[in-house]
């Protein structure tokens, strides 16, 4: 059945083959009978099987390839507890799909937007039990990334504020047809027990204007006495922070905002 499908590159179709990882991923998912779990980036379905094996109580399949719907209904159609959502993950409310419950979140992402994906977690971080994804390496290492190395990004910043990330594997390129051109790895995120309760959307802009021409001192980007109250040196970096650093500047940037307007 998958010899009639043709990957495609626009939507980043490296397929798993190797049942070894595929059943690592899913154990590290840890599925027991009352998950709502949601897959993005369905393809033929081979990760989706071994989810369905483990029997949750519900699992959403995001698809965004018409071509792989019909080997999808083919395969799981007659399953009661799988339902496949045609559609962009982009244009999904994941908070519909939750019935108000926590939900796990799997898939083998598509590498040309696997950073937008992650960049979207936060924002659901009140509905999500745990992640796990297959990633590129190289954004991998930006997830677990610590301060004054290269890897340490916005990326890092932004997700390390609401996720405890954990690398669990790295994975070579000849388990996916075809093989991509880098090695991949698999991340768990799980929230964390405490996150700052500010607006995520200015949070984001903010950590990511700081990155902005990240060899600059802080001091260029951002009033001076915004940082002596976050006791913070104006001369330092921005990839010399700490996560818990960033909080506490934006915790005193709106301040300094609400102050103003006085
Ligand atoms: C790396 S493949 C993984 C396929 C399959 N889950 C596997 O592990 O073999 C990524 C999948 O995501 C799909 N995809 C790409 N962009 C998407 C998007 N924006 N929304 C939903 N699915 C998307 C692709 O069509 C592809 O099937």
């Amino acid at each position: 059945m998958k010899d009639r499908f043709k990957t495609k590159k626009k939507f980043g179709q490296h397929l798993l083959i190797a049942s070894g990882i595929i059943q690592k991923i899913v154990d590290f998912m840890d599925i027991n009978g009352s998950d709502i779990v949601i897959e993005i980036g369905v393809g033929t379905g081979q990760l989706t099987e071994e989810i369905l094996k483990r029997k949750p109580k519900k699992l959403y399949g995001i698809e965004i390839d018409p071509q792989t719907y019909p080997i999808i209904k083919e395969k799981f159609g007659n399953i009661p507890y799988f339902s496949l959502i045609e559609k962009d993950f982009f244009d999904v409310n994941l908070r519909e799909l939750s019935e108000g419950k926590k939900i796990k979140i799997v898939g083998n992402l598509p590498y040309n937007v696997a950073s937008l994906i992650l960049v979207n977690m936060p924002f659901y971080i009140d509905i999500i039990e745990l992640t796990v994804f297959m990633l590129q390496k190289e954004v991998a290492e930006k997830l677990i990334a610590k301060p004054k190395t290269k890897q340490y990004t916005f990326l890092s910043v932004f997700i390390q504020t609401y996720f405890d990330v954990e690398y669990l594997m790295s994975v070579p390129a000849r388990f996916f047809k075809p093989p991509p051109k880098v090695t991949s790895a698999v991340v768990r995120m799980k929230p964390k027990k405490q996150i700052p309760d500010f607006d995520k959307k200015g949070y984001k802009n903010f950590v990511s204007s700081l990155f902005s021409s990240r060899r600059k001192m802080l001091r260029t980007k951002i009033g001076i006495e915004i940082l002596r109250k976050a006791g913070i040196k104006p001369e330092l970096r921005a990839e010399e922070l700490e996560v818990e650093d960033f909080i506490k500047l934006y915790s005193e940037y709106l301040l300094s905002k609400h102050d103003s307007k006085g």
